[in-house]
């Protein structure tokens, strides 16, 4: 069944290379787009047409919304595939999109625009009995109030920006007498990181886990879970290890997470693929945000799952019907995702973009390899510093994690300095192989000479 003719990756990378690769078993037709120094990149050689859209920033390429629907026309192209990062999570690309009669593959630009505020969705999700952290309901509007109501959630607190992401301005205060100082300063990198000033607090969870649900919906109503996964080794609120499922999850706190997870995209009116975040601490879990984008950790998912989430995207967003019901989605295994970054871990993770001299990627039973990278290829310095994903399945998590522990011992990438060593030292650790992954992990001492 073919549900477009053709599709316009808008991105780079991985996701790009991810999402042709469903196209082309779909027998749709790929257009890729490129930046300048990305003309002699994978996802650009894996497409079957490829445009120029710009300079190596990304405000003149994969953020150039214009010139993007532009080629999209140009090329015949009815759908446009968004990826994550960029343009995934932009409501007003979105709504462009429709405006031009083409097909974006996500949820709509409403539920993108509604979902991006944390505040808001907050108030939604809690109006729905989903469980929430006791918050600013109105957010900070003066900070008299927000001593008073700070007081009543107990400290320590949190102050975030509701237009926020990745952690950006968070500030973590422990008295009242550190509100005001936070307040400002969490409203100043708001406005300046997201145009938009409002911040709320909310209680503080010392050592949360991050557990998400995966959630796939039709445009006719029908909504499924494809179940957890736990990313709570996160380094300056990047992920690093992602699993599936979560190492601590019950039967029972399944059952009441997914049905959260369920409700959230049914209030929001979600269709297509989509991940409800939870905090979790101490055998309760609070609501914290959707993310209206397929994620980089989609792929522990699909392992586990056995379901392509990019062919369930693109099926979906052509306007038919789900045709998995929840008891046709059954868990197997466990699956391990490490994010391999041109970074240094010895050097506080600076990016150290460069040539890649010798590349041999690792294969064999339970080994997933999703990477943009080749030989001879050189990493720019202007884009995202993850090169590759390197995932595991295996049948219970002891042997995803010795079969992760062979792959990285298989991976060679010289050139190049990588979180490699990093991700040998975590499969290795004894913390991790317990099970006891929590939100500061890596700032534990057993982590520090990776
Ligand atoms: N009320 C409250 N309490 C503790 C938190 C702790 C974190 C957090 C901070 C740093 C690393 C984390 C890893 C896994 C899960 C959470 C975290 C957190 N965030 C938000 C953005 C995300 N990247 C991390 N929000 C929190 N919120
Ligand atoms: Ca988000």
């Amino acid at each position: 069944m073919k549900y477009f003719n053709k599709i316009l990756i808008a991105n780079r990378g991985e996701i790009a290379i991810r999402v042709m690769r469903a196209c082309r078993e779909l027998g749709i037709e790929t257009v890729a787009i490129y930046s300048e120094p990305d003309k002699n990149s994978l996802h650009v050689k894996y497409a079957d047409e490829a445009y120029l859209v710009g300079e190596a920033h990304p405000s003149k390429s994969y953020l150039n919304k214009d010139k993007i629907i532009k080629t999209a026309l140009q090329s015949g192209a009815e759908a446009i595939h968004p990826g994550y990062g960029f343009l995934a999570e932009n409501s007003e690309f979105a709504k462009l999109c429709e405006e031009e009669g083409i097909t974006f593959i996500g949820p709509s630009w409403k539920c993108i625009e509604e979902m991006g505020s944390k505040l808001g969705s907050k108030h939604m999700m809690e109006k729905a009995g989903v469980p929430v952290l006791p918050y600013t309901p109105d957010g900070v509007t003066s900070v008299d109030d927000a001593k008073k109501i700070a007081g009543n959630i107990g400290y320590p607190v949190i102050v975030k920006a509701s237009a926020g992401g990745g952690g950006i301005g968070m500030q973590i205060v422990e008295s009242e007498a550190e509100l005001e100082e936070a307040i400002e300063k969490g409203m100043r990198i708001a406005k300046s990181a997201f145009g938009d000033s409002t911040v709320f607090i909310e209680k503080y969870l010392v050592k949360p886990r991050h557990i998400e649900f995966q959630v796939l919906c039709d445009q006719q109503g029908n909504r499924v879970h494809l179940y957890d996964r736990e990313c709570s080794i996160q380094r300056r609120h990047q992920k690093l290890v992602e699993e599936a499922p979560c190492p601590i999850m019950t039967d029972e706190l399944r059952e009441k997470m997914s049905q959260s997870a369920l409700k959230v995209a049914e209030v929001s009116g979600y269709y297509n693929a989509g991940t409800v975040e939870f905090l979790y601490s101490d055998g309760e879990y609070y609501f914290m945000e959707m993310n209206t984008r397929l994620q980089v950790e989609h792929t522990v998912t699909e392992m586990i799952t056995g379901i392509d989430l990019v062919r369930q995207q693109i099926k979906v967003a052509a306007g038919e019907e789900l045709s998995l019901s929840q008891e046709d989605i059954n868990l197997h295994g466990h699956a391990i995702e490490c994010r391999i970054n041109a970074e240094d871990p010895l050097n506080n993770f600076t990016a150290d973009p460069g040539k890649i001299v010798r590349y041999r990627s690792p294969g064999g039973p339970g080994i997933r390899v999703d990477s943009g990278i080749h030989m001879g290829y050189s990493i720019p310095p202007m884009y995202d510093s993850m090169i590759s994903k390197l995932c595991s399945w295996g049948v219970d998590r002891q042997e995803s994690i010795e079969r992760m522990r062979r792959a990285i011992y298989e991976y060679v990438i010289l050139g190049v300095r990588t979180t490699l060593p990093l991700h040998h030292a975590i499969m290795n650790n004894k913390e991790f192989v317990a099970g006891n992954t929590h939100t500061h992990f890596l700032k534990e001492e057993h982590i520090k000479n990776s």
